[in-house]
């Protein structure tokens, strides 16, 4: 059996199962693995996610969360409405001023966790898509200086391209603890990589 088989089989293992359980997107399974691994959120946590539709992370998150804290789920494309009443969506474009002001505003003070799962609009073209992921990553570290309370957690997705160590080096820099880790239903051959990272240093920002 070929790598290749392997990896659409797998592939094709988590969407079923995120269509049996009700899941958004294949992704949700990402956080539960990540979460269960590093316990970044919690019952009553604040949740910032950004990039966030169709919504499966922030599904994800509501389920730990419970009736209390809050998640605010940010993307270009419209996340359709939870029945959960601390669930707020933004449709926007997190590199602008103007949505960063929304996301201040419904987050009515300051996050715990700022999750990104964002991905550029793919080009095919890896440098590209690399650099691009990048910039995200950078405006997502922006975020966290304007939203993340003192020790607050971080889990972002960034590609591994020629900006991934400085990326990494920055967010040493920014966090006392940080991992990078690839979960079990992250394809192998994607160069996404997730960043988890403890014990946001709010002084320095
Ligand atoms: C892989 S999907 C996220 C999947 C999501 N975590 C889930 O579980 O359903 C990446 C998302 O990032 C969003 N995105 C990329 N750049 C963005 C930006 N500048 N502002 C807001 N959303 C962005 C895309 O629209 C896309 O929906």
């Amino acid at each position: 059996m070929t790598k290749k088989w392997n990896a659409e089989r797998k592939h094709e293992h988590y969407y079923k199962m995120a269509k049996k359980n009700d899941y958004r997107s294949r992704a949700s399974y990402k956080l539960k693995q990540l979460n269960n691994k590093f316990k970044i959120i919690r019952k009553g946590s604040y949740v910032l996610d950004l990039g966030a539709a169709p919504g499966g992370w922030s599904q994800v998150a509501l389920e730990i969360i419970g009736e209390d804290g809050l998640v605010v789920g940010v993307d270009l494309q419209r996340i359709r409405p939870f029945e959960n009443e601390n669930f707020i969506g933004i449709k926007g474009d997190f590199t602008s001023e103007d949505t960063i002001t929304k996301i201040r505003k419904a987050m009515e003070g300051t996050a715990e966790v700022v999750l990104s799962d964002a991905s550029p609009k793919l080009s095919g073209i890896k440098d590209i898509d690399n650099l691009r992921s990048a910039d995200l990553a950078e405006t997502v570290l922006k975020i966290c200086d304007l939203t993340l309370e003192r020790n607050g957690c971080l889990i972002m997705k960034v590609f591994q391209g020629e900006e991934f160590e400085r990326i990494l080096k920055e967010i040493k820099q920014k966090f006392k603890i940080v991992k990078t880790t690839k979960p079990a239903s992250s394809r192998k051959a994607s160069t996404e990589m997730y960043v988890v990272a403890k014990g946001f240093k709010k002084d320095l920002s």
